[in-house]
């Protein structure tokens, strides 16, 4: 039975559609980076002094401004947890395809994707596949009830630590960005608002010059995410000061990095920034996500003057990503939304 989605044939049927001298990729030059690493340590066990939690916040919104990305250890999600939510997501995906489309049938209709469904060119084509799962239904427990029960359990264990956490680092940004505690994040982002994307990139056997990306540069379109990623196989590339840095996995680590929601609502202090997976010849790659969303009627502003954003509602921006994306191939995302935005 074939696991693997039908890549190969939408890289063909692609392929069919290129435009006669498309230009190919310039390669690029990716130096490997260590992000910032931040010891949570003071902040989540009893016993930290003041001073110790202040220099793990400042040190916190220090990277947010200046990679929009960290890594975070002793970050209280025990290798236990994080070892079964790992073991469970392979399970998942070694069933046949056949079986994981049908997941989408009884399940909140999306929840299984693979490649890029809108792509019109092969540079748009994300070789890889994703359970993508509300947080109503992850608590539920409906999803993967009838393949295995100890799959949900490992998956809602996973996804309330990690949410818990999501919770507070977004509360300490907010904090140092405003100098004072805000309940924004409290009053806005319930779990229940956020979702969980469980990733995997099966091997790629296409040629470094095809181009074909793992999941294609962007930024997210959350508060803020927090990424396990497999503590092997790197893939995650982000963006810094015009250059490509490869993120080396670290087993210990938690990745964090700034959504488009939080650079709108800290007036550009804190930095999304384009990130994207490469693809890899031999191995599989797996990671999970957990987007730290609002209800879609919340209003994201900075308050600040003068202010780089127009005030938007989560909903908003929702659609206009959905709208971009279908009509252009493409998310534009904040420029839309820069208060002298050229775009109509
Ligand atoms: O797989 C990764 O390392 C990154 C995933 C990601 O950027 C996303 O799901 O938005
Ligand atoms: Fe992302």
């Amino acid at each position: 039975m074939e696991i693997d989605p039908p890549l190969r044939q939408a890289y063909k049927d692609l392929l069919m559609h290129k435009k006669k001298n498309q230009p190919a990729l310039p390669a690029e030059i990716v130096d490997e980076c260590e992000l910032p690493l931040i010891d949570l340590r003071p902040l989540i066990l009893a016993g930290g002094s003041a001073e110790e939690r202040e220099k793990c916040k400042t040190e916190m919104a220090r990277a947010s401004e200046e990679w929009g990305f960290f890594q975070v250890v002793n970050h209280g999600v025990s290798p236990e947890i994080l070892d079964r939510m790992r073991r469970e997501q392979v399970k998942a995906f070694k069933q046949p395809f056949d079986r994981k489309k049908e997941e989408d049938d009884k399940f909140s209709a999306g929840t299984y994707r693979w490649g890029t469904p809108t792509a019109t060119c092969l540079n748009q084509l994300a070789w890889s596949e994703a359970f993508h799962i509300p947080m109503t239904d992850v608590v539920s427990s409906s999803s993967f009830d009838d393949v295995n029960v100890s799959c949900s359990s490992a998956i809602e264990q996973f996804a309330t630590t990690v949410a818990d956490l999501a919770q507070k680092l977004a509360g300490i940004l907010a904090e140092k960005y405003l100098g004072r505690k805000s309940t924004f994040f409290q009053d806005n982002c319930a779990p229940s608002t956020c979702y969980l994307r469980m990733n995997r990139y099966p091997p790629c056997p296409m040629p470094p010059a095809a181009a074909v990306f793992g999941l294609m540069p962007h930024t997210d379109s959350d508060f803020l995410t927090i990424l396990y990623q497999d503590d092997q196989v790197g893939g995650l590339q982000l963006v810094k000061d015009g250059k490509c840095f490869a993120v080396k996995p670290n087993p210990q680590a938690l990745i964090v990095n700034i959504g488009d929601l939080f650079q709108a609502w800290s007036n550009g202090v804190y930095k999304s920034v384009e990130h994207r997976v490469v693809t890899n010849p031999h191995v599989e790659r797996f990671s999970t996500a957990y987007f730290f969303c609002p209800s879609y009627d919340t209003e994201i502003e900075s308050r600040c003057e003068p202010s780089i954003y127009r005030k938007f509602s989560f909903k908003e921006y929702r659609q206009q990503v959905q709208e971009d994306v279908g009509k252009l191939g493409r998310k534009v995302g904040l420029s839309r939304f820069t208060v002298n935005a050229i775009y109509s």
